[in-house]
């Protein structure tokens, strides 16, 4: 057989038995043999078929296949708000053209009026034309007399024409004039009836092509034309997929999965494309898309049907821009409490549905350019985490300009606002807090039984029975103050990265929002292992890609197409299988006070109030690691000593600086602990030091020496 492919067979591969191709020159005939047996076998390779017949036994029956039933009612029907903001819209669609047309009546009037001459002598016009056959004088015209026969022929039908035409003519204008004379005389009212509306009349025979009697109630920009299948067709051959592609769309359409409806304000489209045409590919031509439609970029939307095949889109259009569109309230802005453990409410979604956002285990990183809501998108976050009593808040807004004091000042365990040092050196202690913390839980989570603590992490169970297990969230507003800062940004992306990976199990969650996105303001170690990223409106691609993640801006999630009135519009990824478009909800300042104090009164009520919230004062110190290693070389007593020892001696020296609340009151640093310290102080550890321990036995184990501690005080000063 040989080894050329045929359609639809499966013939051996490389693998299979060498087969030899017959020899076409003839051979010289040896004499016949008797048959040996031969060494190797040249095995048959039947084709195979590539389709199979189908064996129904073997196929699933209807009710294992895996189907998704479309739910009876749609979904924002059984959505209240949803419902009645449809169900409004389509009130105020029917009744204001009626009341705007009405209030223009008068003026529609006058238009028709004036143009009234005009439209009777375009009347007298016509039927002068039409009573003399000016259409048939024009054709005896064009024809040559020479050929006499149909000149003549014309000529008669004209003359018949007009001899029929006259009569009706002369009728009519006898008629309607002796009509309206008794209607002078005997029925004045209706004669003015009549007059006024023959005067309408002749207005609009009257009127001019460019100027409409009627006014249009919607202005060009904002009105939206009903969304249809062929405008659909049209737009996706022309936003500029392959020749082949859009060919294929124009010629044969697309493959409706549902009709086109109504769903929010706007409307839903849910077709497959072309074979091996992804939405991604078209979601990045989202501009040709909406020029294709006719409508502005911020009301059109394809998003993949993730759970159906790539190539299913659902494509929505709004009426109007998301920018635009009337932001429904946030839900906890009056009454309610949040559970950090679930979703926070955060905003809305082109169709106007709730966006929430699940901050637990996870640490979120927002970014835009200046201006564009990433503060009120933190403050927002916060104040849904403020209103779990029992989440532990700490707020740095390095900005100065006090954005987050609600809920800073009211809840926050630690909280500090400015642009100066020290409010960077109040991050840099609350992050070392939180560092230490981390130790402590981890302690405390690995001393826990099995049966309360059966998966080594936080629960809602757990951050409620056991003391210093509550949710964390340390929430820094212009971090790439602190990451840009010469001194400050090792330590601090140290300590941030480590909260980040460990911290989330722990229930300690980080927040993090810039300005700028570069690689020098955002370490890349900070940037690739945020789980949540909400980006504003950024300048480019590069910006988008730091924020939302590699290769988002190819797959059409671009932030830098928002325009400059999208405000607090957010592409959010790590929400959803894929990202979403967002718009967080809008709390001005004096209504974020007055949930924070609601969220303080929440903390009062759970005995939850802590830290600077009840009045605690935090001393930052503006050279934290100078302290740290002259309290360290004070404490080493020796040339050297192990990390434990020191530890144990800072806690008995400066209890206040050097202890973490434990299960049982307060405890030392462990030794990882003062070691990361250190060595973010720029301490040289070593893991082997030989040295008393901590039972005073000398033994081996992780320490300093006290050249190593005056070194990095010689490198600092
Ligand atoms: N969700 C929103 N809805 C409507 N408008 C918003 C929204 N978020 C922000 N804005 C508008 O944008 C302005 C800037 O918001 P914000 O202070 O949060 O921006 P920013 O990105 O933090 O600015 P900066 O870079 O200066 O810190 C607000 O004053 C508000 O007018």
């Amino acid at each position: 057989m040989s080894a050329q492919t045929h359609e639809g067979l499966l013939v051996p591969g490389p693998c299979a038995a060498p087969v030899q191709a017959p020899d076409p020159t003839p051979k010289p005939q040896a004499a016949p043999v008797a048959a040996e047996p031969t060494a190797v076998e040249v095995e048959e390779h039947e084709p195979v078929t590539v389709d199979q017949p189908s064996d129904p036994a073997s196929e699933p029956r209807p009710w294992e296949m895996p189907t998704v039933r479309r739910p009876v009612i749609a979904p924002w029907v059984r959505d209240v708000r949803q419902l009645r903001r449809a169900t409004w819209w389509a009130v105020e669609e029917a009744l204001h053209p009626i009341a705007f047309h009405a209030a223009r009546t008068h003026l529609y009037a006058g238009r028709l009026a004036a143009g009234s001459p005009r439209g009777a002598a375009r009347t007298v016009r016509a039927l002068v034309r039409w009573t003399g056959d000016v259409e048939g004088r024009e054709r005896l015209q064009g024809t040559d007399r020479a050929d006499s026969p149909v000149y003549l022929a014309l000529s008669r039908q004209r003359d018949e024409r007009v001899k029929r035409r006259a009569p009706v003519t002369g009728a009519a204008l006898l008629a309607s004039g002796v009509g309206e004379g008794l209607l002078y005389a005997y029925e004045p009212a209706l004669f003015g009836l009549t007059t006024t509306a023959g005067v309408l009349a002749l207005g609009a025979v009257g009127r001019r092509r460019d100027r409409p009697i009627l006014d249009s109630p919607v202005t060009g920009s904002g009105y939206a034309p009903k969304l249809t299948s062929d405008v659909v067709e049209r737009a996706l051959a022309a936003c500029g997929l392959p020749a082949t592609i859009a060919k294929q769309i124009s010629e044969k359409g697309l493959e409706w999965v549902a009709p086109i409806q109504v769903d929010g304000p706007g409307w839903r489209a849910e077709f497959d494309l072309p074979y091996g045409v992804t939405v991604a590919e078209v979601a990045e031509k989202r501009d040709k898309l909406a020029s294709g439609l006719r409508r502005p970029l911020g009301a059109v939307w394809p998003e993949p049907e993730t759970e159906a095949h790539p190539g299913r889109m659902v494509l929505w259009v709004g009426r109007e821009t998301l920018a635009r569109s009337k932001a429904p309230e946030w839900p906890l802005l009056h009454r309610g409490t949040a559970n950090i453990f679930e979703p926070l409410p955060f905003g809305f979604d082109q169709r106007l549905r709730p966006v929430s956002i699940p901050l637990i285990f996870d640490s979120i990183l927002i970014g835009a350019m200046p201006r564009y809501g990433k503060t009120m998108a933190l403050r927002v976050l916060l104040l849904a985490a403020a209103l779990d009593p029992f989440v532990k808040l700490y707020i740095y807004e390095l900005k100065g300009t006090g954005d987050l004091s609600s809920p800073g000042e009211q809840v926050a365990h630690r909280y500090a606002s400015g642009a100066g040092t020290p409010a960077l050196e109040a991050c840099m202690e609350g992050l070392r807090e939180v560092y230490a913390e981390l130790e402590r839980r981890s302690d405390l989570i690995r001393g826990l039984p099995k049966q309360v603590c059966p998966e080594n992490k936080v629960t809602p169970e757990l951050s409620r029975r056991v003391g210093g297990l509550q949710p964390l969230v340390l929430a820094i507003d212009e971090c790439q103050e602190l990451f840009g800062h010469k001194e400050l940004k090792e330590e601090a992306t140290e300590l941030c990265v480590a909260i980040m990976k460990r911290g989330p199990a722990m229930g300690i969650m980080l927040a993090l929002a810039t300005q700028r996105p570069t690689k020098e303001s955002l370490p890349l170690d900070i940037s690739a292992n945020m789980g949540i990223r909400l980006c504003l409106r950024v300048g480019g691609h590069l910006e988008n890609n730091m924020i939302l993640g590699t290769g988002m801006s190819a797959r059409g999630v671009q932030a830098y197409t928002f325009t400059r009135k999208d405000k607090g519009v957010c592409y959010l990824a790590g929400v959803e299988d894929d990202p979403i478009v967002a718009r967080g909800a809008y709390v001005d300042a004096p209504a974020a006070e007055r949930v924070a104090e609601r969220a303080r009164a929440l903390r009062a009520a759970a005995g939850t109030l802590s830290g600077q919230a009840t009045g605690e004062m935090v001393e930052v110190d503006d050279h934290s690691p100078m302290v740290l290693l002259g309290h360290a070389l004070e404490a080493v007593e020796g040339e050297k000593a192990h990390l434990a020892v020191l530890a144990a001696r800072l806690a008995d020296s400066w209890p206040d600086r050097y202890t973490v609340d434990g299960p049982t009151g307060a405890v030392p640093w462990t030794a990882q602990q003062l070691g990361a310290y250190l060595r973010t102080a720029g301490v040289q550890v070593d893991d082997q030091v030989w040295a008393a321990g901590v039972k005073g036995r000398p033994t081996n184990a992780a320490g300093v020496t006290r050249e190593a501690l005056r070194a990095a005080v010689a490198s600092r000063s």
